[in-house]
């Protein structure tokens, strides 16, 4: 069982940290990731990070995920609620998925209150701030040991 997770991040997630700090925090996209990369260390796991505005490469990436990964994290920002195209490339991988928000979309309008990526996550993390992307690194490894055994 691989122990390679991706944490994809979904468009205007670049801009973390910058706007908004009272729903976003103020840590950046790059503090996140050296957090993961922290965290992913101590839990032996590699990760592979990435962040784009275009549908098609988060798509691609789900797709690449498929070849090599053990599970994925994903926050799709805006895409959670309109994306059936990453759900549909989300179903096509058999690992783990934990879908991440830093806030607390059911707290917020009400347009973010559905997310299309749920219906395949194995979990959600929402408000816990960019703190939710070391939990959901937790339980992916959580997930791959208890495969492994
Ligand atoms: O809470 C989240 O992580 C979320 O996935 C993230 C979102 C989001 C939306 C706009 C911008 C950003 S990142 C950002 C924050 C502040 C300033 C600039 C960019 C995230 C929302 O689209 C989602 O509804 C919720």
């Amino acid at each position: 069982m691989s122990r390679l997770v991706y944490v994809l991040n979904g468009p205007n997630l670049n801009l973390l940290g910058k706007r908004q700090p009272h729903i976003y925090g103020h840590e950046t996209l790059a503090d996140v990731e050296a957090e993961c990369r922290k965290v992913a260390e101590e839990l032996r796991l590699d990760i592979r990070f990435h962040q784009s505005n275009r549908e098609y490469e988060i798509i691609d990436w789900v797709h690449e995920a498929r070849e090599v990964a053990g599970g994925i994290a994903i926050n799709p920002a805006a895409f959670t609620h309109t994306s059936v195209a990453i759900l549909d490339a989300l179903n096509t991988f058999e690992g783990p998925v934990i879908e991440i928000h830093i806030s607390n979309v059911h707290k917020r309008e009400a347009f973010r209150h559905h997310s299309f990526v749920s219906t395949r996550a194995d979990g959600v993390i929402a408000g816990f701030g960019t703190q939710g992307y070391t939990l959901a690194l937790r339980r992916l490894a959580r997930l791959i040991d208890e495969k492994a055994s």
